[in-house]
């Protein structure tokens, strides 16, 4: 695409993108204009640049498209307003019929207009990002994911596969865009805790880009999904004939790593200022990747660090909501259920501030974390212990080897149950009622495996059975739950969404070349710090997905300002490394906000 974006938007559109929910609230300031390098129906067929009808006459005359469109001519609002209606048609017209079904169909409906118009598209996506979140994100993304080599239609972001080996570094320059600020990589290994969906799995890095356009302002036209398909290991798809990725089982070891290792000389050859984001690697490649590149490359991983940190902002949370000041954190008695890339991620993460909060070594601080995987609790006595998670083995004389989440929980009394092990469930009736015999005055539930089957409990169990003084936190959205006392069960959405786009924005606006972990730090303790103490208090322990811009852009802020600390930022446009690091705390969130792209439609003006 040959474009040139000749103004930022404007200050008050900006604003308006801090409205929130208030689509009425339209910015009358006038933006600056777009500069394209195409005329007739090639822009009508760009989605970067389409109106629709909504083109003024004066535009369709300068840009050849008189005679291409119906002569009437509706306005944005108008286009808004006829595309949520039909949605609301589309969800009257289908009630009654299967979740799957009907999900699906709000996907395409929602995915034609992605392909149409993105300015339309992400405009509604902002307005109504409670009701659409869960459908272009987790957990429709997933469903997406399972079906993709049916549902695909038109291409969007890019594939790199096994067989384009030593062509990456002329194949980068197939993207149309000249600028891309955020990328966001999968290999398909393990799609939410779906497993190995090969290359459908693109599906994740679309829906990751969609938040990073709503939450984080990245301008569309600037973000990048990457599927690496180094073949798959998933028989099902192997089979099937309409399958579209590479029909090999996964590559491994060094041929692994070459592909990727080609992919990121690649990337940061053509935009060395973009981030990358890692996505839903299995387990070894997560840690693996993570290790090889966050020192070379502007990159972090999502699952194991996102992850992180959302999860220590909702135990700290949980401390907080049980009337204690956070000092009480090193108290609480932990049991994670799931040792991949996420739990083990949470782990490390929060032993971590257990030991700079007492002032502890790490080993002493893992004393009150239980770790259990498919095998049971990990205790020192198993047989091939991953190095990954030996810091974390019990003492089997504490308990046994093996011992299944019943009996930890029944043992260990802990403060918090926190499930990353994909397995659906799996925190059964017997389960939650012995997490009434916790030691906490308020005990928390995070059932964190997405999608919404996979998850550990549902709400409205985890409250009938473990307790109405519980605190809950899922990572696919579930409906409050009203409650026998009278009261509501409140329901968070412990998802790594709330602090990605914050990362990736402030990591880009700070221009620093890598993520360090003060950053990431900032980031969590940000989010912990975001809610009220009333708040806190009914169970509320993350903002609402509608506040979602305002909060990625503290994050992002505190992102930005670790980096400063760190002494790492080298500036971002006309806004230099000195500029950075003399702006207030305020400042900081003003220069972030205003950086946030706001979807209004632009003048465009042709040049060749
Ligand atoms: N809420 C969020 O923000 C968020 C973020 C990242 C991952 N997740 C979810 O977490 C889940 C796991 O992700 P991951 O990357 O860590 O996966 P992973 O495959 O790396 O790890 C899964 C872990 O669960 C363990 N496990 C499997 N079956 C088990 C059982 N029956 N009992 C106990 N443990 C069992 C495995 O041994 C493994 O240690 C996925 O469902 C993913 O969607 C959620
Ligand atoms: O994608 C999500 O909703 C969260 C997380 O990254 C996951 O892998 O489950
Ligand atoms: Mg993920």
């Amino acid at each position: 695409m040959m474009w040139r974006n000749i103004a930022r938007f404007s200050k008050a559109a900006a604003a308006a993108g801090r409205t929130g929910g208030s689509r009425r609230c339209l910015s009358t300031a006038i933006p600056g204009p777009c500069i394209v390098h195409k005329r007739g129906s090639d822009i009508l067929h760009d989605p970067w640049f389409n109106k629709d009808t909504g083109f003024p006459l004066t535009e369709r005359d300068r840009l050849g498209l008189r005679g291409l469109l119906p002569p009437r001519i509706i306005s944005f609002e108008q286009q808004y307003d006829r595309f949520i209606e039909s949605f609301r048609s589309l969800e009257r017209n289908t009630l009654g019929q299967p979740d799957n079904v009907v999900s699906l169909a709000k996907w395409r409906i929602l995915n034609r207009l992605h392909d149409r118009n993105e300015t339309l598209y992400y405009r509604v996506l902002i307005d109504n990002i409670k009701d659409f979140a869960p459908i272009i994100y987790t957990p429709t993304v997933g469903l997406v994911c399972q079906n993709y080599s049916g549902l695909y239609r038109r291409p969007r972001g890019m594939y790199f596969s096994a067989k384009d080996k030593g062509e990456m570094m002329s194949m980068i320059y197939n993207w149309p865009a000249h600028q891309v600020d955020m990328i966001v990589i999968t290999d398909g290994s393990r799609i939410l805790g779906l497993g190995d969906l090969g290359v459908q799995g693109i599906g994740i890095p679309i829906g990751k880009l969609d938040m990073y356009v709503a939450a984080a302002g990245i301008n569309p036209q600037r973000v990048l999904p990457i599927m690496l398909d180094v073949g798959t290991n998933n028989q099902k798809l192997l089979q099937n004939p309409l399958y579209l990725g590479l029909r090999q089982p996964r590559l491994e070891g060094d041929e692994y790593l070459e592909i990727i290792d080609e992919f990121m000389e690649a990337a940061f050859t053509r935009w060395p200022k973009a981030v990358v984001q890692f996505e839903d690697f299995q387990a070894k490649w997560a840690f693996e990747t993570l290790d090889r590149y966050r020192k070379k490359f502007c990159m972090f991983n999502d699952d194991v660090q996102g992850t992180a940190g959302v999860a220590l902002a909702g135990l700290l949370g949980t401390v907080r909501a049980q009337g204690r000041p956070l000092s009480d954190f090193v108290n609480q008695k932990i049991v994670v259920v799931g040792a991949g890339s996420a739990g083990l991620g949470v782990t490390k993460t929060a032993v971590q501030a257990v030991a700079r909060m007492a002032g502890i070594s790490f080993a002493d601080a893992t004393k009150n974390f239980y770790l259990i995987d498919k095998d049971g609790l990990v205790t020192t006595e198993r047989s091939k212990l991953d190095p990954a998670v030996v810091p974390f083995a019990k003492n089997p004389a504490e308990i046994r080897e093996g011992a299944s989440i019943v009996e930890v929980v029944k043992t260990v009394r802990p403060h918090v149950l926190l499930g990353l092990s994909g397995v659906g469930g799996i925190f059964n009736e017997e389960v939650l009622k012995a997490m009434r015999e916790s030691d906490s005055c308020k005990p928390a539930i995070f059932a964190m495996s997405n999608p919404t089957l996979n998850a550990e409990c549902t709400a409205a169990d985890a409250f009938k059975h473990a307790g109405e003084n519980i605190v809950f936190g899922s990572g696919s959205p579930f409906e409050n739950v009203q409650l026998e006392n009278g009261n509501v069960g409140h329901v968070n959405q412990a998802n790594n969404m709330y602090l990605f786009p914050g990362i990736g924005l402030g990591t880009l606006l700070s221009g620093a070349r890598i993520v360090t972990d003060g950053m990431l730090l900032a980031a969590a303790e940000c989010l912990a710090s975001y809610m009220t103490d009333e708040e806190v208090q009914k169970g509320i322990l993350y903002p609402s997905i509608n506040n979602i811009r305002h909060i990625t852009a503290e994050v992002g802020a505190a992102v930005l300002r670790a980096a400063v600390s760190d002494d790492i930022v080298e500036g971002h446009g006309d806004v230099g490394p000195r500029d950075l690091s003399h702006m207030s705390k305020e400042e900081t969130v003003d220069y972030i906000t205003r950086n946030m792209w706001f979807p209004i439609y632009s003048p465009l003006v042709h040049e060749k």
